[in-house]
């Protein structure tokens, strides 16, 4: 593997969900893998697992790591091409990613979507500029569209936690009162339509997905509906595509209650963390013996070791 921007650069999803199975068994296996090797984590937004997971997963596989918070650390990055720069970015990504790429033999770039402008959003300006102008593989560490590592970690989970050939999945809206990205939803749609799974999304009206990203995805409006045997229930807001970027509605009778999971085939449930509580998910949900996020999140670094691995051996 070259890069890891999305979907499209896993050759095969079996082998990197396989591959992340079996790190999870013998993390130290490719030790001397990443030797003498160096990953640049680049945050433009917060976080949490993915700055640690990755980390981790990099250290398991014998690379140094160097963080740093883009704008907070490090100067402002101007990303627009032919601008004036007299604004508040002090350099150009033209530069900044070249200089990186001299440091490093991976970048790793977290850049959300700032839910203004979604042409330039769905343009993915930073991840392109990136893979431009660094002359290294970059991997998405969320961007504006995407988080395929959280997929990845995703298809790991519902491997790990299925009990028949071909689960039901079901991916629903929750509420929530700020405007969040789709890339989390988006991603989801993009890997699990490629999964031997019964897939369905669930939100209001209104909350309809970029349909490049939706890939055929069957859509129920209802969502007790949806939920009716389901053997895993992945809850994650998103704004508004069509009206983008917008909070439409709050209703929380779409928050996931045990009723609602009762409806499901004793399905677990699934967020990518962080989640608000009693506003996405009671405590009763999320504390209760269907919830698996933590174990979920734990994924995240076998995931990310999968990815790097299969990087490192193209190095
Ligand atoms: N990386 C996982 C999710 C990140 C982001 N969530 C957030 O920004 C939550 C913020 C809050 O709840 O205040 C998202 O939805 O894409
Ligand atoms: N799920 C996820 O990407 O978490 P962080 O935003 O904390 O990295």
């Amino acid at each position: 593997m070259q890069h890891f921007l999305s979907v499209h650069d896993a050759t095969n999803i079996d082998t990197l969900v396989n591959e992340g199975l079996q790190l999870k068994k013998s993390p130290f296996a490719h030790k001397h893998l990443g030797e003498n090797k160096t990953i640049g984590l680049l945050f433009f937004n917060q976080s949490l697992r993915t700055r640690l997971s990755t980390q981790r997963a990099a250290q398991n596989l014998g690379m140094n790591t160097m963080v740093m918070t883009v704008g907070q650390d490090s100067w402002g990055l101007e990303l627009e091409e032919g601008v004036i720069m007299d604004g508040g970015n002090a350099e150009h990504v033209k530069e900044a990613a070249a200089v990186m790429g001299k440091y490093c033999d991976i970048l790793a770039v977290r850049a959300f979507a700032g839910l203004q402008d979604r042409e330039k959003d769905y343009a993915e300006l930073v991840m392109t500029q990136f893979k431009k102008y660094a002359g290294v593989p970059i991997v998405n560490l969320e961007s504006a569209t995407r988080h395929p590592l959280q997929s990845l970690a995703d298809c790991i989970t519902i491997e790990e936690y299925k009990t028949t050939a071909r689960p039901k999945v079901v991916l629903t809206w929750a509420p929530h009162f700020k405007s969040l990205p789709q890339a989390v939803a988006n991603s989801f749609c993009e890997w699990m339509t490629r999964r031997d799974v019964e897939f369905v999304v669930t939100h209001p009206e209104g909350y309809e997905l970029n349909p490049d990203y939706l890939n055929n995805a069957k859509v129920v409006y209802n969502q007790d509906e949806a939920f009716a045997g389901a053997d895993f229930i992945y809850a994650k807001n998103w704004s508004s595509y069509e009206q983008y970027g917008k909070v439409l509605t709050k209703d929380p009778s779409w928050m996931i209650t045990q009723q609602k999971m009762d409806l499901t085939n004793k399905g677990k449930f699934m967020h990518c963390l962080p989640v608000r509580r009693n506003v996405k998910v009671t405590d009763e949900v999320i504390d209760g013996p269907q919830s698996i996020v933590v174990e979920q999140a734990g994924n995240r670094l076998w995931s990310a070791q999968a990815v790097l691995k299969q990087i490192l051996e193209t190095l």
